[in-house]
């Protein structure tokens, strides 16, 4: 579709046609200047104002003008000319301006689909829906508008602009001359073609069916429509249920069942509770000294025994393909293993176990290392040596009886029916591992009800003051989350990997100090190295240990120390 339009201010008799009836007659009075031109000399004016004003027009044209900026539209009659439509839109700016000098300035700007004016523009129309293009005698395009301004190459309106140009300038000049003042453009009368249906689409509007659409009415199912077909498909799908005379069904009394003859016995099924649960520990039996029932009883609803960390959220191990091992054949070559601790001070391998004197199955921690506080680095899958290898004790698990039994002052703690040797591994510490973050919070809340605390963390390896993970035993963990502090205690805590790239996850591992007679408690200190203060903190958990170089309390904080 094209539109012609074109900018015309004195060729009046071209577009007579145009011009509606309605339209106001040519004026001699100054239009009002719009504010953003008043303040501006009138020579600022470009030369070119008058293409600016057909695209201002036409942009103004498209959306709706504001109502402060009353505009007259007016539709023309269609033209005489056959298949053309046109609108012709006349704008006017009001002007109560007395203080300029009346200058009048009329515009017309015409859109006509003619074919006299623009035969090309027609044809192509015609044939194609092409978008709308409007053509003007103006001398700018602006190609990103939806209306394509282009301009007209004819010789007599150029000469009729020029002419145009020339009277408009004389006309600034003259405001100028009075009053410094940008004259508006005038009355605008704004004519556009709206051109007729393409052959095609004039072909298929004829031969379109008319579809004939009953009025809608308030409760029509075609407009409004309800779920009363479904209800009714439902109703006979699900007959209704027959009226039942229930007074009229017997009622018979059965044989009356076995009835308690006697109170259930709550200490066996506690007992058998808690058989359930040391079943489920791996290694030789841990039992639970009869004791207190309620305590028992609250252990058994709130516990679970584990046989191997429970790792939480957050906690990630270094993966299994980081582990190295030694290249030993059988049995490790204790000069060359490479698995073997280094001296902290020299880096010459440490030896960590040995054979037991009074039982050559049995390996022991030597004396020695005893007194190191270096970690223990096991063979692994990784090593060339095979399970017989003397570098595998923690992870073989534990060999000695256990049993749980009531302190009377410092709750459960811990023992062996069996007599275990100096050096001896016990078992590992076990629980939930979980980042230092989590056990914080968990730390408080044990604090705040206070009640025992199972936190242990795994900082023997961290740089900082910090660790990155913490074992807590309160709900999950082994028999070993029972075992009591000493200031004099017999049994040790070692640290224990086969994964020398992991910093942060190792075992716990529990050795006694020196030899432990059987059903003695076995106790280790909570913050090995600790110095005894003079000055007991009031806030701190007394000690109970009952040893005669008793430090007074557990812990500066809830917390287990750092190294062992
Ligand atoms: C790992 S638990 C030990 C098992 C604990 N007794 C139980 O019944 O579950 C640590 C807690 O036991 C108590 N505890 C351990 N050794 C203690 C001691 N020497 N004196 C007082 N309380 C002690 C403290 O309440 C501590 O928070």
């Amino acid at each position: 579709m094209v539109i012609d339009l074109t900018v015309d201010s004195d060729s009046e008799e071209r577009n007579e046609n145009h011009v509606p009836s309605s339209a106001p007659p040519l004026q001699n009075n100054t239009p009002k200047s719009p504010s953003t031109l008043t303040r501006r000399p009138a020579s600022s004016v470009p030369l070119k104002r008058k293409s600016e004003d057909a695209e201002e027009l036409l942009a103004s044209f498209l959306p709706r003008r504001p109502q402060s900026q009353p505009r007259s539209f007016s539709q023309p009659q269609p033209a005489n000319r056959a298949n053309q439509h046109a609108i012709s839109i006349e704008i006017e700016d009001d002007d109560d301006d007395e203080d300029v000098k009346p200058v009048q300035i009329h515009r017309r700007v015409t859109a006509a689909r003619s074919s006299s004016v623009n035969p090309n523009a027609i044809s192509s129309a015609s044939k194609e829906n092409r978008p709308l293009q409007i053509k003007s005698n103006a001398t700018s395009t602006r190609s990103s508008s939806p209306f394509n301004l282009t301009t007209t190459n004819h010789d007599h309106r150029r000469s009729q602009d020029r002419d145009e140009d020339r009277k408009q300038r004389s006309l600034l000049s003259t405001s100028r001359s009075i009053s410094f003042q940008t004259p508006s453009p005038g009355p605008i009368s704004l004519s556009v073609v709206i051109p007729s249906p393409s052959r095609r689409q004039q072909q298929e509007l004829d031969s379109a069916e008319v579809i004939s659409v009953p009025s809608p009415i308030g409760l029509s199912e075609n407009f409004y429509p309800t779920d009363a077909y479904e209800k009714r498909a439902l109703k006979g799908a699900y007959p209704v249920a027959r009226k039942v005379n229930r007074a009229a069904i017997p009622f018979t009394i059965g044989a009356p069942g076995p009835l308690l003859t006697s109170k259930p016995d709550i200490s066996a099924q506690l007992h058998q509770t808690l058989q359930q649960k040391l079943a489920k520990i791996r290694g030789p039996k841990v039992t639970f000294a009869s004791g207190d029932q309620h305590q028992l009883a609250q252990f058994a609803a709130n516990f679970e025994f584990v046989n191997a960390y429970k790792l939480r959220q957050g906690v990630t191990p270094v993966p299994e393909e980081f582990l190295a091992g030694c290249s030993c054949d059988g049995f490790c070559d204790p000069a060359r293993c490479l698995c073997l601790s280094k001296e902290e001070e020299t880096n010459d391998p440490m030896v960590p176990y040995k054979r037991a004197d009074d039982d050559g199955r049995l390996l022991v921690l030597t004396p020695e290392f005893l007194k190191r506080k270096a970690m223990i680095y096991e063979c692994s899958s990784r090593c060339g040596c095979d399970e017989r290898c003397w570098n595998r004790v923690v992870q073989n698990g534990r060999t000695v009886r256990l049993e749980i039994f009531q302190t009377g002052n410092r709750g459960f703690g811990l023992r062996s029916p069996d007599r275990i040797r100096a050096g001896q591994f016990i078992d590992c510490y076990l629980g939930e591992v979980i980042t230092k973050e989590v056990a914080d919070i968990r730390e408080d809340v044990a604090t705040s009800q206070n009640r025992h605390s199972y936190l242990f963390s795994l900082d023997f390896l961290a740089t900082g003051e910090d660790s990155k993970y913490v074992v807590d035993g309160h709900k999950f963990g082994g028999p070993t989350r029972f075992m009591n502090h000493s200031c004099n205690p017999n049994c040790r805590m070692i640290t224990v990997t086969r994964n020398h790239a992991d910093d942060y996850l190792y075992d716990l591992a529990f050795f006694a100090f020196k030899d432990v007679p059987p059903m003695t408690e076995l106790t280790f200190d909570y913050n090995p190295g600790w110095e005894k203060v003079k000055k007991v903190d009031p806030n701190a958990v007394p000690c109970l240990c009952g040893e005669s170089n008793c430090r007074g309390q557990l812990w500066p904080n809830q917390r287990k120390a750092k190294r062992g």
